[in-house]
């Protein structure tokens, strides 16, 4: 991509209405624009990153076998009067009329649509287990909108929804999407760890909280440090192995971690003073057991082996990826700007032409622009007529975890130079060299 032909509004000055690093930075790398209180325009070059989040979000929950289908936004009243929550849900409710009246609504959350979904179509334990998940915008009229994505009124959220014949089968599935979060976490670069908290207005009585550690961090946290070490399951992961999976849950519920809703300071002070820590945190997933809080009012049964009717066992899972796109970068900046993991840059390279306009100059950025792209990464080539430093503070800026620097001295000698931006790392190399060396 030319950036002369891109979409990138870069702000010159900081927003005096950002408070937090990441809320600052997406603003002024162009990444987002606020339309409204708490509602957001995703600008070509967040909307990459997003993208980007949301693929390793797809991709480990297909590996643990959940399914993925898509729910509508607007959602009718009736639906949730089934569950007793179209009242109890409050004013973050945002309460729509149709052109006939009807009483709709922004979905929240999911849980009574999936749960009418599956109770239309299943009827046997035999087909069970299921998890079924979309990604899907939410609205939550939050009464204090901040931050961002981090905190919006309209957000993104994965939810995932879980059916079993009984509370073993329920805890399994729970596992299951609890080792899919630390393999997802672990792949945006991040390192989460599982609290236990509150379940709301969700319900239920079994809930972890995924936590980041980062200073500006709206949740105080409590954990032993010993978390920070735990490794992380690994591709090969086997979904069906019922103890393997506890054996890894309990490997990360054993040891002391609460958000402050849920501290218990005794427990807490039993932790060695050296292995306590107490910190800031980012919720970026939220899973829940709620057994029957829903199947039972809404009807959704299957018949047992027993041939008895029962209510299915269920459980809920969320993921915020456009709350996670501000949290990677409260985990990932300097003061020059972003720094983005691999796995989400928005494009893998930044190409700088230091003298736009130099046929010399311009020819060997086409040809290595060419080369990065057939090697199949992706590239954003600077071919302003800019001056070099306007280009690095550019590149820094929005944070691309290379930059390709093209001038005709360099370029006499037969050189490039290639700089690594979350280490400053320079090295030269030959431009016929560079697609071999970024693969
Ligand atoms: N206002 C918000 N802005 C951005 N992300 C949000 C917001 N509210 C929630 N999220 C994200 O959505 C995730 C799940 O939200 S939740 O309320 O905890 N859980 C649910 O809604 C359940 N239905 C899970 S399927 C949170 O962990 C967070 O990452």
């Amino acid at each position: 991509m030319r950036l002369s032909r891109y979409f990138l509004p870069i702000l010159r000055e900081t927003p005096k209405e950002a408070e937090i690093v990441s809320h600052r930075l997406m603003l002024r790398a162009g990444m987002i624009r606020q339309e409204a209180a708490g509602i957001y325009a995703w600008l070509p070059l967040g909307l990459r990153v997003l993208n980007r989040v949301v693929e390793v979000v797809r991709a480990e929950q297909d590996r643990s076998g959940a399914i993925e289908l898509l729910m509508p936004t607007i959602q009718s009243a009736e639906l949730w009067r089934e569950s007793g929550r179209y009242d109890a849900y409050g004013k973050e409710m945002l309460r729509i009329r149709d052109r006939h009246e009807r009483e709709m609504l922004f979905g929240p959350t999911n849980e009574e649509m999936i749960t009418e979904i599956f109770r239309s179509a299943v009827r046997s334990y035999k087909d069970l287990p299921k998890n079924l998940y979309h990604i899907q915008w939410k609205f939550r009229d939050e009464v204090r909108p901040r931050f961002g994505t981090m905190r919006s009124r309209e957000f993104l959220m994965k939810d995932a929804y879980s059916f079993d014949l009984d509370q073993a089968g329920a805890r399994h599935a729970y596992n299951k999407m609890f080792v899919a979060y630390l393999r997802t976490f672990a792949r945006l670069g991040l390192k989460a760890i599982p609290m236990r908290a509150e379940t709301g207005p969700i319900g239920g009585d079994l809930s972890h909280e995924f936590i980041i550690l980062a200073q500006t961090g709206e949740s105080e946290v409590f954990c032993d440090r010993a978390y920070l070490d735990v490794p992380v399951p690994g591709a090969g992961t086997d979904f069906d192995d019922v103890a393997g999976l506890q054996a890894v849950v309990d490997q990360w519920t054993s040891r002391y971690a609460a958000t402050s809703e849920m501290h218990d300071a005794a427990a807490y002070e039993a932790v060695p003073e050296a292995e306590r820590l107490a910190a800031r945190g980012i919720e970026v997933g939220h899973i829940f057991y709620f057994g029957t809080k829903y199947s039972e009012p809404m009807g959704a049964k299957v018949t047992g082996p027993d041939g008895q009717e029962r209510p299915v066992h269920m459980g809920s899972y969320g993921i915020g990826p456009s709350r996670l796109v501000a949290a990677i970068i409260e985990a990932g900046h300097d003061e020059a700007g972003i720094v983005w993991p691999d796995a989400v840059a928005p494009f893998d390279v930044a190409l700088l032409n230091l003298k736009a306009g130099d046929s010399g100059t311009d020819a060997a950025c086409g040809r290595i622009q060419a080369d990065l792209e057939q090697a199949g990464l992706t590239v954003l080539y600077d071919d302003r007529d800019e001056r070099p430093g306007g280009k690095f503070a550019t590149a820094d800026l929005i944070g691309l975890p290379w930059q390709v620097i093209v001038g005709p001295k360099g370029l006499a000698e037969g050189k490039v130079e290639l700089k690594r931006r979350a280490t400053g790392a320079r090295e030269t190399v030959a431009p016929d060299a560079l697609a071999a060396r970024l693969r």
